[in-house]
């Protein structure tokens, strides 16, 4: 159940996991690319989970073809627009939309840099035109390694001003925390917000890499701190918030049922988690069906959803005084 007093949030949504089937087909057709399908209804097993994947990795090859028709800026720019307004229609009032650039620019071998500024553009555009508040995450993709992250988070810093934060994410079990030092503090050195993708696929100890190495004030899932009571304890002292994507989860087997969800122990324990949607093209969900089925499902009270709902605008990337106005725009 959404509370329409309090204001509908989306933290955790990947840009470039929310490219439109429809889009795919024509991009596809504008750049003369060979799709596996010609039909919207042939493409989406090819573009969005039909059945549980059985791992991340699995999980996230459904992205691909989303990026590998992006086959120059304009298009970029045209899927940063779109998702604004696939945002707006879900009834979103403020949305962090997450981008990797490297993975954007990778088929076409666009330039990086020239990516990110498309969609700082194609998002600024959208935002005029439907009125939702948009902040951008930039990820470093950890699936190719350490010189092409680099490389992501150069891009991001030649438009530091459109950016807000900057994320981890990807294989985090072959590409451990660890490996990414150097990108965070400089990361940090140029004031980025800090979120990272942890305790998904690798155990407690990645989240508590992320927190103590990496300066990570949210993290992405989080799954994994169920098993560590310390790292609950603290994770609600320090106020570090969980970015939930309850059906992304499942998709992925990170957890087997909403039922066996821990959601509902972090929010009892007073940690700052929070529920989003993750990949909502890719995952075939919107924000609704998270919080009209699959919190429900993951046993959250109607208070318990009113808590995390509440939750997306404290652990926003958002000044205080941001956040007050956004209460106030929607309490009305
Ligand atoms: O649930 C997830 N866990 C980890 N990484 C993810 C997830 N969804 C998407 N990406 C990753 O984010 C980048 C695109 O924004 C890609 O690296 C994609 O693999
Ligand atoms: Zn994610």
């Amino acid at each position: 159940m959404i509370d329409a007093k309090i204001p509908l949030t989306d933290i955790h949504r990947h840009l470039d996991g929310n490219i439109r089937a429809q889009t795919i087909l024509d991009l596809g057709r504008q750049f003369n690319l060979a799709l596996p399908a010609t039909t919207l209804e042939m493409l989406r097993p090819h573009v969005q989970v039909t059945a549980n994947e059985p791992d991340l990795v699995s999980f996230l090859q459904k992205l691909d073809w989303g990026v590998k028709v992006l086959g120059d800026l304009d298009a970029c720019r045209r899927i940063a627009l779109e998702n604004v307004e696939d945002a707006a229609r879900a009834g979103i009032h403020y949305a962090e939309l997450r981008f990797s650039p490297g993975y954007m620019a990778m088929t076409h071998q666009l330039p990086i840099a020239g990516v990110v500024e498309a969609v700082i553009d194609g998002v600024r555009a959208g935002v005029q035109q439907y009125g939702v508040d948009v902040r951008l995450i930039g990820i470093m993709s950890r699936t190719f390694g350490e010189e092409a992250c680099l490389r992501e988070l150069e891009g991001l810093l030649a438009h530091r001003d459109g950016i807000t934060a900057v994320d981890l994410a990807g294989d985090e079990l072959g590409f451990p925390g660890s490996e990414f030092l150097s990108h965070f503090n400089r990361a940090r050195d140029a004031g980025f917000r800090i979120t990272v993708h942890a305790g998904e696929a690798a155990g407690p100890e990645s989240i508590w890499q992320a927190i103590r190495e990496l300066g990570a004030e949210r993290i992405g899932h989080g799954v994994k701190a169920i098993e560590d009571r310390a790292l609950m304890d603290f994770l609600a002292e320090q106020k570090i918030g969980i970015e939930s994507c309850l059906t992304s989860n499942i998709q992925t087997s990170t957890v087997a049922s909403f039922a066996s969800h821990p959601l509902k122990a972090f929010l009892n324990h007073g940690i700052l988690a929070t529920i989003n949607t993750d990949d909502p093209a890719v995952q075939g969900i919107e924000l609704a069906h998270e919080y009209q089925v699959a919190a429900p499902q993951a046993g959250l009270t109607a208070a318990e959803m009113r808590q995390a709902q509440e939750n997306g605008v404290t652990i926003a990337f958002l000044s205080d005084a941001e956040k007050a106005a956004l209460r106030a725009r929607v309490a009305g």
